[in-house]
């Protein structure tokens, strides 16, 4: 079956234009019967059990940075968490604290009530849900699929389009806070979408996060989060300016950390990665690749509504400058890089 997804995604599905509409058409004997019939009991005795009040099941589609501790902190709450990752061994960890392991992102999705994906960008998270939303059409039954990951609006859309076809209702959920709030359960959900799916997933998000808010329709989420990291991708690329000037102006820059820490334009983020960027040290909490894609993405927002976001344009070039350095995986911190070769400094 697995198998037959991805043969089939391979031929049909060019997710970075349009989620796969030759799913729907595919008849349903190219499933072989008896994994779908096992499937199918499964799922209505999954959903019984939801609507006793019992517990309800949670899948987890991509345990990278966010999704392993997010994940951590559901089973540490006594969920009932079943897990998926592309490299399998990074569900090793959650395995052993409990997980049930599923070999793919469907298996997950016919097993869960509610499935959650943290996944790279619009590519892998487009993936995911294509595979999905074959075994949810297939099954006929109410599942939800709240996605996490930061993507664009257009891509949220055609995810909640695909996930709705199937019966399934969906809510997009991605977050501010990194690796950190993750691990303390200290996330931000900025959800849109299905209101009952937002009613249902709430007692989880409060689990991984903070704090949630609920921006009316899919589109919502996604764009309220790009502004965030748009804004947050320009004010590091400020700190990285200030400080190497500071620098060279013979200032001490640990010296500028605590000036901006006291002042109205302080940041926690400020005073977290200041001091590890002046001894050029980027441990990653976000992948300066993803703080380069929301950049991107939040420039397409801009440009879709023809604002001008100048700042915003010219950060994106230090972040595309510090990828073709190779700093892709280290901290968007690391940002700082390009401009000292700019500048000559180091
Ligand atoms: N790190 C941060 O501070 C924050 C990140 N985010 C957003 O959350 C999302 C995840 O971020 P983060 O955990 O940091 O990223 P990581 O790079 O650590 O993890 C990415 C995840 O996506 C999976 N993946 C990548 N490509 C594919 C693919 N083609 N098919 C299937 N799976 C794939 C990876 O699998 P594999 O392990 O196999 O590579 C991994 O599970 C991103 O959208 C990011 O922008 C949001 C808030 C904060
Ligand atoms: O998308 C990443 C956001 C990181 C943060 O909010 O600190």
């Amino acid at each position: 079956m697995a198998l037959w997804v991805r043969t089939t995604m391979a031929k049909y599905c060019s997710y970075s234009t349009q989620l796969p509409i030759h799913f729907a058409e595919r008849p349903i004997s190219a499933f072989p019967a008896k994994r779908l019939l096992t499937v199918r009991s499964k799922a209505f005795s999954v959903q019984a059990s939801a609507k006793d009040g019992s517990s309800t099941s949670v899948g987890f589609l991509g345990l990278g940075i966010m999704g392993s501790p997010m994940a951590q902190n559901l089973l540490k709450a006594g969920c009932d968490v079943t897990v998926w990752n592309r490299t399998k061994s990074k569900c090793d960890p959650l395995i052993s604290l409990g997980a049930k392991y599923k070999p793919s992102p469907e298996e997950v999705a016919a097993e869960c009530d509610v499935t959650f994906a943290m996944l790279a960008d619009p590519d892998s998270a487009g993936f995911c849900v294509c595979v999905c939303v074959l075994i949810l059409m297939f099954m006929n039954f109410t599942a939800s699929y709240v996605d996490v990951s930061t993507v664009d609006g257009g891509t949220s859309k055609l995810i909640n389009q695909r996930i709705k076809s199937t019966g399934a209702s969906f809510l997009e959920a991605p977050v501010s806070g990194s690796k950190k709030p993750a691990e303390d359960g200290q996330l931000i959900f900025l959800t849109a979408g299905d209101k009952p799916l937002y009613d249902l997933a709430s007692p989880f998000l409060d689990i991984m996060g903070k704090s949630r808010f609920y921006l009316g329709d899919v589109g919502n989420g996604a764009a309220m989060k790009l502004v965030v990291n748009m804004m947050m991708g320009s004010m590091m690329a400020t700190l990285a300016e200030g400080l190497l000037l500071s620098e060279k102006v013979g200032l001490d820059p640990n010296v500028l950390v605590e000036v901006l820490s006291q002042g109205a334009i302080s940041a926690p983020m400020y005073s977290m990665k200041g001091p590890s960027m002046i001894k050029s040290a980027y441990p990653t909490a976000f992948p300066l690749k993803h703080q380069q894609k929301d950049m991107r993405l939040a420039l397409g927002l801009a440009e879709s509504v023809s604002q001008p976001t100048p700042i915003a344009a010219a950060a994106n070039e230090l972040y595309k400058v510090a990828k073709a350095r190779g700093l892709s995986d280290d901290d968007f911190s690391a940002v700082i890089e390009s401009l000292r070769a700019k500048l000559g400094s180091s």
